[in-house]
C-alpha cells in the first residue's frame, strides 16, 4: 500500500487559518500524509499580521532535504516565501528532489498586510514560478505577475497566458475569488497546449475566507501526491475549497478561517447519521406490529439531521424515501435512509434545532388521545399548536406552515418538547410528532408510550 506524501513549504499563521495549518488540514482531509518546511513565523490573527520572523534559508532547505531523503515527497506546495534567499534555497531543494510543485504566489494576507519583501518579487518570478507545475495567483497576484490590472474574466485569461509564456510554469490558474459575479470562475491555462479551461462554483457570500489560497493550492498538491492528473487534482481542489468556504468558521473579528476539515467531517457525520437511522429502523422492524397501528394515512417518516453546524437545509436531513408505510398491519420502511427525501418531518427537525441544536430527530405518527395521555403519565413534555390559527400570510408561503406550528408549540412550553401534536384542519389529518436527540431516542420514546397504552388496555 502506498501512502501519498505531500510537503508544504510555507509560513505559520498563529491564528491557525492560513499557512501550514491550513495546508496540513487540507492534506489530511484528502487522505495525504503531510510534512512541513517552515519558512516564517507570523504573529497573526483574523485581523492582520503583527510581526514576522523569517526562518534562516539554510534551515528551510535542510527541512526539505530531511523529509525528502527519509520519508519521500510525492508533491509539494509553496506558500509564504518572503525573501530572495529563502526562495533560492527552496528552488535548490526542489530541483534536487524533482517532485511536482504547486506555487501559491502569496503576496499579501487577507488583511492586506504584506507577506513578501518588495525586492523578492523579481525572485518569485525568475526563480520560483519557472519551477512550478501549477501556479495559483488570485487577481491581485496575477496583476503583479502579468504586469497589468486583472479585473475581468478576459483580463484573467490574458494574464494566465502571459504568466505561462513569460514565467514558464506548466499550468496557470487565475482564481476568480477576487473578481465579481454570481459565480467564482477560475481560469486554467495549459502552457504546452495553449488550452483554456474554466472551473465554476456558486459565489458564497462570506467574509470568512482567510486561508482560501493556501487550502486550494494544498489540495492541488494533495491530488498530485495521490497520483491524480493535474486537471483532476485541480477539479478536486475546487470542490474542496468550495466546501471549505461554505462551512467556513465565524471566528475572530476579521476574516474568519476557511474550514478544509469540513470535507472530512461532512462525510463522517453523514455516515454516522445513516448508521444511527439504521439502528432505529431495526427497532421499528422489531416492533412492526405495535408501531403499525399508529401509521397515519399520509404515512410516517423518521428523520435525523447532521449536527447543527452542517444542518443548513432539507438536504441535510436523512429520512426514508417512500416513508414508513403500513403493510399487512405492520410498520415497514420503504427504503434505506437517504438525505434530502423528507420535507415534512425534516421541517420539524430543522425548526426545533434553531431552539435546541441537540434535538436532531423526529418521527410523525397518527394522532390518538391515548398517546397524549400515556406520554403525560410518563412525564414527557407535550405541546401543541392549532392549524386553524395559522395566519394567511404563513399559509400562503410554501413550506412555512410546519416551521410556524413548531415554533408556536416550542414557545408555548418554553423549550423543545418531547411531543408536538395538532388536531388538524380542513384537509389536514391530525398528527403527533415525537422529537429527540437521535432516531434511537425518538423510537425509544415512541415505544415507551405505545407499550404503556398496551399495558393499560390489558387491565
Ligand atoms: C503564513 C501565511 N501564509 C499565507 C497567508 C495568506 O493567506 P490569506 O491571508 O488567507 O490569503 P489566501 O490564502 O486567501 O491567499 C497568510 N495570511 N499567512
Ligand atoms: C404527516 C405528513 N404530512 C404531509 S407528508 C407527511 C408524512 C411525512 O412526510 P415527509 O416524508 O416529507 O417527512
Amino acid at each position: 500500500m502506498r501512502i501519498p506524501r505531500a510537503l508544504t513549504i510555507a509560513g505559520l499563521d498563529s491564528g491557525g487559518g492560513a499557512g501550514i495549518t491550513a495546508d496540513l488540514k487540507t492534506f489530511h482531509a484528502l487522505g495525504v500524509y503531510g510534512m512541513v518546511a517552515l519558512t516564517a513565523v507570523t504573529a497573526q490573527n483574523t485581523l492582520g499580521v503583527r510581526a514576522v520572523q523569517e526562518i534562516d534559508p539554510s534551515i528551510v532547505e535542510t527541512q526539505i532535504n530531511a523529509v525528502a531523503e527519509d520519508i519521500g515527497v510525492d508533491a509539494a506546495k509553496t506558500g509564504m516565501l518572503s525573501s530572495s534567499p529563502i526562495m533560492e534555497a527552496v528552488a535548490r531543494a526542489v530541483k534536487r528532489w524533482g517532485f511536482p510543485l504547486v506555487v501559491d504566489p502569496v503576496m499579501y494576507a487577507k488583511s492586506g498586510d504584506p507577506l513578501i519583501r518588495p525586492e523578492a518579487m523579481e525572485t518569485l518570478k525568475r526563480v520560483i514560478i519557472p519551477i512550478a507545475k501549477v501556479v495559483t495567483p488570485n487577481a491581485p497576484e496575477a496583476s503583479h505577475l502579468a504586469g497589468f490590472r486583472v479585473e475581468t474574466l478576459d483580463d484573467a485569461r490574458r494574464a494566465a497566458k502571459v504568466i505561462a509564456e513569460e514565467l514558464h510554469p506548466e499550468i496557470v490558474i487565475v482564481k476568480g475569488g477576487h473578481l465579481t459575479g454570481n459565480e467564482s470562475i477560475d481560469i486554467v491555462y495549459f502552457r504546452d497546449t495553449g488550452e483554456y479551461r474554466e472551473l465554476r462554483a456558486p459565489r458564497i457570500d462570506t467574509k470568512n475566507t482567510h486561508g482560501t489560497g493556501c487550502s486550494f493550492s494544498a489540495a492541488i498538491a494533495a491530488g498530485l501526491a495521490r497520483g491524480l492528473s493535474p486537471w483532476d487534482a485541480i477539479k478536486l481542489a475546487k470542490e474542496l475549497i468550495t466546501t471549505a468556504i461554505k462551512y467556513s468558521l465565524p471566528l475572530g473579528h476579521g476574516h474568519g478561517p476557511v474550514n478544509p476539515m469540513a470535507w472530512l467531517e461532512l462525510r463522517a457525520y453523514r455516515a454516522d447519521v445513516i448508521d444511527e437511522m439504521n439502528k432505529a429502523l431495526s427497532m421499528i422492524e422489531e416492533n412492526a406490529d405495535l408501531i403499525g397501528k399508529y401509521i397515519p394515512e399520509v404515512q410516517s417518516n423518521l428523520g435525523y439531521a447532521l449536527p447543527a453546524f452542517y444542518a443548513r437545509d432539507l438536504n441535510d436531513v436523512a429520512a426514508i424515501p417512500g416513508r414508513i408505510v403500513r403493510y399487512m398491519g405492520k410498520a415497514k420502511p420503504s427504503g434505506p435512509p437517504t438525505f434530502g427525501v423528507s420535507s415534512h418531518v425534516a421541517s420539524y427537525i430543522l425548526t426545533a434545532m434553531k431552539y435546541d441544536s441537540e434535538v436532531r430527530s423526529a418521527m410523525n405518527i397518527k394522532y390518538d388521545d391515548r398517546i397524549i395521555e400515556a406520554a403525560k403519565e410518563l412525564g414527557y413534555v407535550i405541546s401543541s399548536y392549532d392549524r386553524r390559527q395559522e395566519p394567511p400570510e404563513v399559509k400562503a408561503r410554501e413550506g412555512a406552515s410546519i416551521p410556524w406550528g413548531t415554533e408556536q408549540a416550542i414557545k408555548s412550553v418554553g423549550r423543545v418538547p418531547d411531543i408536538i401534536y395538532h388536531l388538524g384542519d380542513w384537509g389536514k389529518e391530525p398528527e403527533i410528532v415525537v422529537l429527540g436527540k437521535s432516531p434511537v431516542e425518538v423510537v425509544s420514546k415512541l415505544l415507551a408510550v405505545l407499550r404503556r397504552i398496551d399495558e393499560k388496555s390489558r387491565f
